[in-house]
């Protein structure tokens, strides 16, 4: 999905809202057990409850890899399932040498090679340069880069003091000399919301992946107050305040009130920040 196209999605739908698809087998609804892939039961019914309310789904691969072989297939059907005019992000947080990064890149984009083909994969920075291009080479794909997360682990290196600044901003600097804002999104947490204003010197225009908010406790608002651009610039992440708001038979309309809750919020902020 290219950028002028995700804004779009955006603007149609009054929402940058990104339903995480953290499906734990241990906390859907027993009903759901009966089915040959209950993981993929409760995923088509939270996508079909949301699609309208949303511009992004990301299932977290930890989920789905946990289970292994059956995992990998609930993933698989998963993706194939996401509507294919809203993002598809894969949390993978991948990282590595530059040749195995390829493999990552082709087990996650190439549809042909492994049955996936994600618009948008999340990858640490850590490695550097050669460990993160390699997804570049499939055009049209993003990458999303951890700059500031959302955990509170984020002070033990994140905040390091380099010549350049912390070291989640020598990142971000550095990050955007390999691409540009069409083809790179930085992780920042809802949780850090007063760092927005000085990520925006960086990052002006890229899109920034908000997690956080929900679950975590970090603030729509604030996010919006110190982040949102012109062209929304924002896609916030919820999955547990989402896809766990009951664990009934009616958990995919408690999914759809919560998304919608938010998307209510969303559009306020779009409409205040003169994007829509
Ligand atoms: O890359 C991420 O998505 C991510 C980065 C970060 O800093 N914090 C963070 O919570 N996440 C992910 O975002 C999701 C947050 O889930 P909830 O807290 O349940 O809304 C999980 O899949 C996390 O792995």
């Amino acid at each position: 999905m290219t950028r002028s196209q995700l804004i779009s999605q955006i603007k149609q739908k009054r929402s940058f809202l990104c339903v995480g698809l953290d499906t734990d087998i241990n906390k859907i609804p027993e009903f759901l057990k009966t089915y040959p892939d209950p993981i993929f039961e409760f995923n088509k019914r939270i996508i079909d409850a949301t699609a309208d309310l949303c511009i992004a789904y990301k299932p977290n691969a930890a989920f789905y890899e946990s289970h292994g072989v059956k995992g990998l297939q609930s993933l698989i059907s998963t993706w194939k399932y996401i509507p294919k005019n809203i993002l598809s992000i894969i949390d993978a947080k991948r990282g590595d040498i530059g040749n195995t990064s390829d493999m990552y890149a082709r087990a996650f984009f190439d549809e042909a090679a492994s049955g996936m083909g994600f618009d948008a994969i999340t990858v640490t920075p850590y490695m550097g340069n050669d460990s993160v291009t390699p997804y570049l080479k499939y055009d049209g794909k993003w990458i999303i880069i951890l700059a500031l997360t959302s955990s509170a682990g984020s002070k033990d290196f994140q905040y390091i003091e380099t010549p350049d600044g912390h070291l989640y901003e020598t990142v971000i600097k550095k990050a955007n000399t390999w691409a540009g804002d069409d083809r790179i999104m930085y992780v920042v947490g809802a949780t850090k919301s007063t760092e927005f204003t000085g990520i925006r010197k960086y990052a002006p225009d890229n899109f920034l992946l908000v997690p956080g908010v929900g679950a975590q406790g970090g603030s729509l608002q604030e996010v919006c107050q110190y982040g949102i651009t012109k062209d929304c610039g924002l896609i916030v992440n919820s999955s547990r305040g989402i896809i766990y708001a009951d664990n009934t038979e009616n958990f995919a309309e408690a999914a759809r009130e919560e998304a919608k809750k938010l998307q209510q919020q969303m559009e306020e902020e779009l409409v205040k920040a003169g994007v829509i």
